[in-house]
């Protein structure tokens, strides 16, 4: 059985078809591109894959259930990076990623430490008391990382997570995601960089959301 099935996926707004009849089939453990143009539909395509929103037709399934809304798909551990990184600007960046741990009723201390690991991982350990409004637009963009990398995903969905990143940075995060796939998560991240592209298992390329495998899956 596929963890992840997505079955005939299409997102509309309005007349416009954004993803057209999408299937995929992942695996833990496989780290994923989706590449395109702007405008291709790559972040419709991973809201629809988070269940952020409802798919016009088809249905994508992970682990044998129907993911129905982002309530539902969050407690079944499929994260989202959005791209604008949707972090609480007046809370510090340790507290972005604490939080929502707790919420979830992860212990205190187990949250404490896989909040400082996750910070770690990103290279801001040095930056955990600080509000997200003092970060840079790619220290913010790290922490939105560093968020889903403390949730532990099943599905991670990453938008342009190396958009706002320096070289460094950009190495730094793609050896963070195929951390997250050696863990056992199914990592999706779209991106416009050839650069991380070519670092994934497989590249998915889409175009006026018509998905194509230009590197099909190894
Ligand atoms: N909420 C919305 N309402 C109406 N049209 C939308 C909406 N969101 C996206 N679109 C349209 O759907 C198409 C796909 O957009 P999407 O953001 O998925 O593309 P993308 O490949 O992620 O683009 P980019 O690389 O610029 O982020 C575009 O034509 C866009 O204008």
């Amino acid at each position: 059985m596929h963890e992840l099935l997505v079955q005939g996926v299409e997102v509309r707004y309005g007349d416009l078809v954004a993803v057209q009849a999408v299937d995929l089939m992942l695996q833990p453990g496989q780290l994923v591109a989706v590449t395109g143009p702007s405008g291709a539909g790559k972040s419709s395509l991973l809201w629809a894959l988070g269940a952020a929103l409802r798919p016009s037709a088809g249905k994508v399934v992970l682990a044998g259930t129907d993911l129905t809304d982002r309530e539902q798909a969050a407690a079944l551990g499929v994260a989202i990076v959005p791209q604008g990184n949707g972090l609480a600007s007046s809370l510090t960046a340790a507290e972005n990623v604490l939080v929502p741990l707790l919420a979830v009723g992860v212990p205190a201390g187990e949250a404490a430490r896989r909040t400082e690991e996750a910070l770690a991982l990103v290279g801001l350990e040095e930056s955990g008391n600080h509000l997200i409004e003092e970060l840079s637009g790619g220290q913010q963009q790290r922490v939105a990382l560093a968020r889903a990398f403390g949730a532990q995903a099943r599905l991670l969905l990453a938008d342009e997570p190396t958009s706002d990143l320096d070289a460094a940075n950009r190495e730094r995060m793609v050896a963070a995601l195929r951390g997250e796939a050696l863990r056992g998560a199914i990592v999706v991240m779209a991106t416009h960089d050839p650069e991380a592209a070519e670092q994934t298992d497989g590249e998915l390329h889409l175009d006026e959301g018509v998905a194509t495998w230009v590197r099909p899956l190894r």
